[in-house]
């Protein structure tokens, strides 16, 4: 169940003003109109919460959403290269952990949020065929007498291959979907899989139907991350489970130090070579520094009704994975 709005206000009020310019929504106070001492101060708060920040720089609420979509507009066609660039690689094997944590099997239904150019969906769709496959050939083995031709026809029906799962990508950039779409073409990837433009902070689906909900390295962009958080829970399946993989703060002081180095006098660099853009390359370091630690996302997700919710830290803590259970 998620929390009641009263109860979201109040939990947002424990947090401080550090959250409040995080993009978060007072859905409490949006929609009164106070009056006396107590109603100027929460007209005042109402005025500075609708302030966020965009990296390190503050803009209205209104704004943030216009200046994120420019960012991946920009990116879209180096987006790949300069992952595997900036990380060696690295980023490849926290989405491959991500998979083998979610230990998706044949039936899962998927949602994957912010899903840009398919990472996590071609993860997915590999993950669910090379079970499934294992399952067959276990099955076959089992049933000795059938033919050839039988045997055959089990392995070509490629909707079969992936014993009914699926995964649907949503973001909310055309570009960043469009490489997405290109990529799925040239790799041969086509059963079981759908590309949606959408709003991580309003699905475009109905209540309780996926399994898992994903977000790698999407929720950081959003401007009001408790709603996004509020619409994973909405659209999971009771059971369902939520998955995210994002940047965190590193727990090594000494790595700590270098990874400083490296992202502010390295990043925008690389992003300025390759794919001629220091400012979003920029954004994506200051963007970091901005999201919530460990243990404030870990409360957050609770906030949505999430349950059991748990995470842990990959590469010293440079990137963490968040689990919970709509329960
Ligand atoms: C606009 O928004 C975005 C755009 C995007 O393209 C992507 C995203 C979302 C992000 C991803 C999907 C993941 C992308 C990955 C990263 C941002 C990088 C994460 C960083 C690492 C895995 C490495 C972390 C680095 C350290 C822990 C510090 C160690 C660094 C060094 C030893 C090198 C430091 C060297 C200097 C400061 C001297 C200057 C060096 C040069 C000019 C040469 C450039 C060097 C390299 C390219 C090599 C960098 C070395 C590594 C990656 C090795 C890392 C080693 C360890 C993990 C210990 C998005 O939102
Ligand atoms: C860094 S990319 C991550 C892409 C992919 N998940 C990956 O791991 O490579 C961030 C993505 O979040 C998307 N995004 C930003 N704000 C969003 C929102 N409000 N709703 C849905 N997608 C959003 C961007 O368009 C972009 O494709």
């Amino acid at each position: 169940m998620a929390a009641p709005r009263s109860w979201a206000l109040w939990s947002f009020c424990g947090r401080g003003w550090s959250r409040a310019v995080s993009g978060y929504r007072l859905p409490g106070l949006r929609s009164s109109s106070p009056r006396g001492p107590l109603g100027a101060r929460l007209l005042s708060q109402e005025k500075e919460a609708t302030e966020t920040h965009f990296g390190f720089e503050t803009v209205s609420e209104e704004e943030k959403g216009g200046k994120v979509y420019q960012v991946f507009e920009s990116v879209a066609k180096k987006y790949d290269v300069m992952n595997d660039m900036m990380s060696l690689g690295i980023h490849r094997v926290w989405k491959d952990l991500l998979l083998w944590k979610m230990r998706p099997f044949p039936g899962t239904q998927l949602l994957d949020v912010a899903g840009g150019t398919g990472d996590i969906a071609f993860r997915f769709l590999n993950y669910v065929q090379a079970q499934h496959q294992r399952k067959q050939k276990r099955q076959l083995r089992a049933q000795q007498n059938l033919s050839w031709e039988e045997i055959a026809r089990k392995y070509q029906n490629e909707e079969d291959s992936l014993g009914g799962s699926r995964v649907m990508v949503c973001d909310i950039n055309k570009e960043m979907l469009k490489i997405g779409k290109q990529k799925a073409h040239a790799q041969g990837y086509k059963a079981g899989l759908a590309w949606i433009l959408g709003d991580a902070e309003e699905l475009p689906f109905d209540d309780d139907k996926f399994d898992v909900y994903t977000i790698a390295f999407g929720i950081r962009n959003v401007t009001h991350i408790d709603q996004a958080l509020q619409e994973a829970h909405r659209v999971l399946k009771p059971g369902g489970r939520f998955l995210c993989l994002e940047f965190s703060q590193v727990n090594n002081p000494l790595l700590s130090r270098l990874y400083d180095v490296y992202s502010f006098q390295v990043i925008p660099v690389l992003g300025e070579v390759i794919a001629g853009d220091w400012k979003s390359y920029q954004y994506l370091v200051e963007s970091i520094r901005q999201f919530p630690s460990q243990e404030e996302f870990k409360e957050m997700i609770e906030d949505a009704g999430f349950q059991k919710v748990t995470y842990e830290n990959l590469t010293s803590g440079i990137v963490a994975i968040h689990s919970g259970f709509k329960l």
